[in-house]
């Protein structure tokens, strides 16, 4: 694939707008409230932004330009997809925004926090070690690797919101001295060379342009002997995208997970090598013979819930729980209580979650392909 251009960077901008959008709803306490805190004209900029990259462009008709226009606006188009996400995300799945493996017996939160300890292990992270997180979200994963590890950790993300609750979410948990936030495009990351111990990422560096392009970058700031870990998007080698009902399929996950192009095992693999990791994992978790797939939650199969107490939050997953946040924030956006868009979001969401459900069962799509590298010494 031809060498992308990276979308120039205005902090200043995007910090006006998040204040015009989101005010100071990053300070609620859930998801749900600080959805109906945003200022209209921030939310309507973000839906137009978003969407235009995706209405009216169906999978039987895509060309290799209409995936191009994606990623030459990489970061606008991320950076919006989680303007409008975020607090849906927080409502209806928590604060650690990635699939996880499942076992036998095992709460929700239990598996989520297993997952993000077993990268934390398989990198062999440990005290006090210097450790950049790609793409941390609202800092879920941060803060668990944080009290899992014992590392610092610090967080890079290009949406300022995002920034904001997790930092937020750090201070609320005393973690402030042994975490920080920072915003930038990862693409273009502003840290030194040679700056980390270890860097990963979770389900993260799909919003990249290009893998090479990213990879490249996290080697760039890691030490000679440094560790990269990541649990990467990817589109399996069964995949094939002459294969309308496939293309379908991919399409539905990138429209309605903020994703400019999604690529297969093979390219990852190959950005790996190039960007200049040995490779020491690469394994699709996804593969190993667990008792529940990951895509349960969002299939909405509750005969697999472990603990009662995770009925609140499984609820809103299932189809059920889709169509009910679709008609009551519909009702909200109606009675002027829910800004404009917000309907649009959550069905958008549902697509992602019914594409994802179907990549997972036609074993097309991993959201957890397992990849471990290092920077050689002599780098
Ligand atoms: C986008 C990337 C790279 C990672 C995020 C993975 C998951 C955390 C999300 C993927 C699809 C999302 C959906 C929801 C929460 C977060 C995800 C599972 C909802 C359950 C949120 C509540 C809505 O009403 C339904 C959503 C379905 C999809």
């Amino acid at each position: 694939m031809a060498p992308h251009s990276l979308e120039h960077e205005d902090h200043n901008r995007d910090a006006a707008f998040n204040k015009v959008m989101h005010g100071t709803s990053a300070q609620k306490r859930g998801g749900f409230a600080a959805m109906l805190s945003k200022g209209a004209d921030g939310q309507k900029a973000a839906v137009d932004e978003y969407f235009k990259h995706w209405d009216n462009k169906d999978a039987k008709d895509e060309t290799p330009e209409t995936r191009e226009a994606r990623r030459a606006e990489y970061a606008t188009l991320t950076r919006h997809y989680y303007n409008l996400a975020t607090d849906l995300y927080e409502y209806g799945w928590g604060q650690s925004f990635h699939f996880c493996r499942f076992a036998f017996g095992e709460p929700f939160k239990q598996a989520v926090a297993r997952h993000e300890h077993y990268l934390a292990h398989v990198m062999n992270l440990k005290d006090n070690m210097k450790v950049l997180d790609v793409g941390c979200g609202v800092g879920g994963p941060a803060r668990e690797i944080v009290k899992f590890s014992g590392a610092n950790v610090t967080g890079l993300n290009n949406n300022d919101y995002q920034i904001e609750r997790a930092t937020h979410y750090a201070q609320k948990e005393g973690l402030s001295h042994k975490l920080d936030f920072v915003k930038g495009d990862f693409m273009q990351m502003a840290f030194p060379e040679n700056t980390f111990d270890a860097v990963y990422a979770i389900e993260a560096t799909v919003h990249a342009p290009s893998l090479e392009g990213i990879y490249s970058q996290i080697f760039r700031v890691l030490k000679p002997g440094g560790v990269f870990g990541v649990y990467e998007w990817l589109m399996t080698d069964a995949y094939d995208n002459d294969n309308p009902h496939h293309r379908e399929i991919r399409l539905g996950i990138e429209v309605g997970d903020g994703i400019s192009n999604m690529e297969k095992i093979e390219v990852a693999l190959a950005a790996m090598k190039a960007a200049g990791f040995e490779l020491e994992i690469n394994e699709d978790l996804a593969e190993r013979d667990d008792p529940y797939p990951w895509y349960w939650p969002i299939a909405g199969q509750l005969k697999y819930m472990s603990s009662i107490w995770d009925l609140p939050t499984l609820a809103r997953m299932t189809k059920a729980g889709r169509w009910t946040a679709h008609n009551f924030v519909g009702a909200l956006e109606k009675l002027g209580l829910a800004p404009r868009g917000t309907q649009k979001t959550a069905d958008s969401l549902a697509v992602a979650a019914d594409a994802l459900v179907a990549g997972g069962r036609e074993k097309l799509f991993t959201p957890m392909y397992l990849m471990v590298g290092r920077k050689p010494m002599n780098a």
